[in-house]
């Protein structure tokens, strides 16, 4: 990727940018709403919310404010898991759209492998696909053997897992998997919530190209070929946080980020979760 609207064709053929907005804890009403206009506005051309968020009328507010076409924004979301199972993935899907009032959506992800359930939830999410309501399928928080589990019986591939992915938990042995059956991988908490930004070997890499840790990392995640979407709700950091298309780490640099790994999450393990 050479800048912020450059896209990665997903295993359907569909384009979905390589860069996004978060919007985790982004308030619903103005907040939300301000994130979304503002990122649009400085080139963000995927957003990235979940009904459990409770923020999709703010995003699509924003969505509509901003002066630019939905065609060419790609807007992910995600049914909870307490929206799943067959019937109530299809009810769950009319309602995330309704609240953001789009007539179509870009990604629907399964947001976890709720166990007994992701399997109807995915065949309920294919119907839609193959109805032209959603332009691509995924998942979110899956390891490999929930990835298996799914595809013997799915008649589509997951295009996207979405995970929990930083500098601390750089999950190998998934990225290896997902290379080799073509599904993309995107990035959650890229930043660790802010508890990377002290790391020496990311600050030093930071000086040496006058950038800040929070660019540092988001453009290791680019070169690395892993799609990211870090949050932010303030003005300066939208904008700063993309501003990451004017330098390049060596290979050295991306290695030594990455030897960073201690396998530690923030969030929950998708095993014990659900
Ligand atoms: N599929 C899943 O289960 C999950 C998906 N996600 C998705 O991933 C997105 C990103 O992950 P998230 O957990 O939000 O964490 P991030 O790693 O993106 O960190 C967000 C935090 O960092 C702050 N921040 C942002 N930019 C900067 C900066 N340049 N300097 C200092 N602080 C900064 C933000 O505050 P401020 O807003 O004030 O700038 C916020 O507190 C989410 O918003 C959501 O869309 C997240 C968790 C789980
Ligand atoms: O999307 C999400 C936001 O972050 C939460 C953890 O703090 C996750 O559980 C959830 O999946």
């Amino acid at each position: 990727m050479n800048s912020l609207q450059d896209h990665i064709k997903l295993n359907n053929g569909v384009e979905m940018p390589g860069f996004g907005l978060g919007v985790y804890k982004a308030e619903e009403g103005q907040e939300v709403v301000n994130a979304v206009r503002t990122a649009i506005d400085h080139g963000y051309r995927l957003i990235d919310t979940a009904s459990f968020y409770g923020n999709e009328s703010g995003v699509g507010e924003g969505l509509r404010e901003a002066s630019v076409k939905r065609d060419e924004i790609f807007v992910t979301t995600k049914v909870w898991n307490d929206e799943q199972g067959y019937d109530e993935t299809l009810k769950a899907f009319e309602q995330s759209l309704n609240r953001l009032s789009l007539d179509y959506l870009d990604l629907y992800l399964v947001h976890w492998p709720v166990t007994g359930k992701f399997r109807e939830t995915w065949r309920a999410m294919e119907r839609l696909y193959d109805e032209g309501v959603i332009k691509a399928i995924g998942v979110s928080n899956f390891h490999v053997h929930h990835l298996e589990d799914l595809m013997v019986a799915a008649n589509v591939k997951p295009t996207v897992n979405q995970i929990e992915y930083h500098p601390h938990l750089t999950q190998k042995e998934m990225k290896g998997y997902c290379e080799q059956e073509n599904i993309q991988l995107e990035a959650w908490s890229p930043m660790k919530r802010g508890r990377l930004f002290e790391d020496t070997t990311i600050k030093e890499i930071a000086d040496k190209y006058n950038k800040t840790p929070a660019q540092v990392i988001l453009r290791w995640d680019i070169q690395t070929n892993i799609i990211t979407i870090p949050k932010s709700v303030n003005p300066d950091r939208i904008k700063s946080n993309a501003d990451i298309f004017d330098f390049e780490l060596t290979d050295e640099e991306i290695y030594s980020i990455t030897a960073l790994n201690q396998n530690e999450r923030t969030g929950p393990n998708p095993d014990t979760f659900v």
